[in-house]
């Protein structure tokens, strides 16, 4: 996006041979881009698009109640964003990247994720520099409720909404995680917070071998196991109910742990990894995965913002480095630990008991 302050600085920068501000601008008005998105994935623009398009602006605005002054601009600034195409009769329709993941009855789809941007995290984020003085998180628990979990779960629209997220958000490295870990080798995985279970169906699905648990709190499990019958692995993945810090893991010989470690600050994350290890078998694995930081903490952007997330959304959360996690295995009493990346800023430690 070039905007006209843009336009108008950039001869002037470049005429006295300094930088342009095209970058820094562009940073800055992101959240446009970003709010666009998020408000077609709510309105449902692209799920319609696949049922009824191609379809005029006029049509679309009626389906989605939208005010003729908004459609035009709304419409074809998702166009020059490549998130929409047009036709030459100005008829509207998916690109083959929305349509394989922003509608909604897709298996492929990925919009649980910016629901919750949009419902939660985009007005919670408004309130990061309050986040940045005092460390408080600036979610629902903000005026001290119980925690994250206890305030999300609540709420059963919440809750399924949050759950349904994290299986968006965690497909794709899911899918990595099962092509990359030497799963022939191990005939049972647990996932330790499993949330709908999406990283699980992943992993069974591809390795036709394994049996699977899913290990969360108690309200997740209706979810979770309409989420297996959905997806005819009822047979081989099944829920278990659990504190991961008051109660016992399950056996299992992989333990997978994702999204789980960031939640929490470093007491809690060295309590877990202790957990784990004391409940493999030898030889078994524990695979953690987040979005870890580069070693250097100059790179993976969105790791380090992910952290800002947890800052926003936890009492002490952090993401962390892969050194910083195999170090802490390690204390843990792992042995063999590595760090392999999965899929963009994701990357997984395995250690062995
Ligand atoms: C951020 S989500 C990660 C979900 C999933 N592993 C993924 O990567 O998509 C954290 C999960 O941990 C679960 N959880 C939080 N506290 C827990 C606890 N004390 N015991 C068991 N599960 C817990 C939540 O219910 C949620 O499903």
């Amino acid at each position: 996006m070039i905007t006209d302050t843009a336009i108008a600085e950039r001869p002037a920068a470049e005429q006295a041979g300094m930088p342009a501000p095209d970058a820094i601008l562009q940073l800055g008005f992101a959240f446009w881009q970003s709010k666009t998105l998020l408000s077609a994935v709510e309105l449902g623009l692209f799920t319609l698009l696949e049922e009824a398009g191609p379809l005029p602006a006029e049509a679309i605005g009626e389906r989605l109640s939208l005010h003729p002054r908004a459609q035009r601009d709304f419409l074809d600034a998702l166009v020059a964003l490549r998130m929409l195409r047009r036709d030459a009769e100005g008829r509207y329709a998916n690109t083959p990247e929305t349509a394989l993941y922003l509608v909604r009855s897709r298996p492929s789809y990925v919009g649980g994720m910016l629901e919750m941007a949009n419902a939660r995290l985009y007005p919670y984020w408004g309130r990061l520099t309050d986040g940045l003085r005092t460390g408080q998180p600036q979610n629902e628990i903000r005026d001290d409720r119980p925690g994250l979990f206890e305030a999300l779960y609540a709420d059963p629209a919440a809750l399924e909404g949050f759950l349904r997220a994290m299986t968006g958000l965690s497909r794709p490295t899911a899918r990595a995680m099962a092509g990359l870990f030497p799963w022939q080798e191990h005939r049972s995985v647990a996932d330790i917070g499993c949330a709908q279970g999406g990283c699980l169906a992943e992993i069974l699905r591809a390795h036709p071998h394994l049996e699977g648990i899913g290990f969360d709190l108690p309200q997740v499990g209706p979810i979770f196991e309409a989420f297996a019958r959905e997806q005819g692995l009822e047979r081989r993945m099944r829920f278990r109910t659990g504190n991961f810090f008051t109660d016992p893991l399950p056996a299992a010989d992989v333990l997978v742990m994702g999204h789980i470690l960031h939640d929490w600050d470093l007491a809690e994350k060295l309590a877990l990894l202790r957990k784990a290890h004391a409940a493999l078998p030898p030889g078994g694995a524990l695979i953690v995965y987040d979005a870890m930081i580069d070693d250097e903490r100059r790179e993976n952007a969105y790791g380090l913002l992910m952290s800002l997330n947890m800052l926003i959304e936890t009492p002490g959360g952090f993401d962390y480095t892969g050194a910083d996690c195999a170090g802490w295995m390690r204390e843990a009493g792992f042995r063999s630990v590595r760090v392999q990346p999965l899929q963009g800023p994701y990357a997984m430690a395995v250690g062995l008991r």
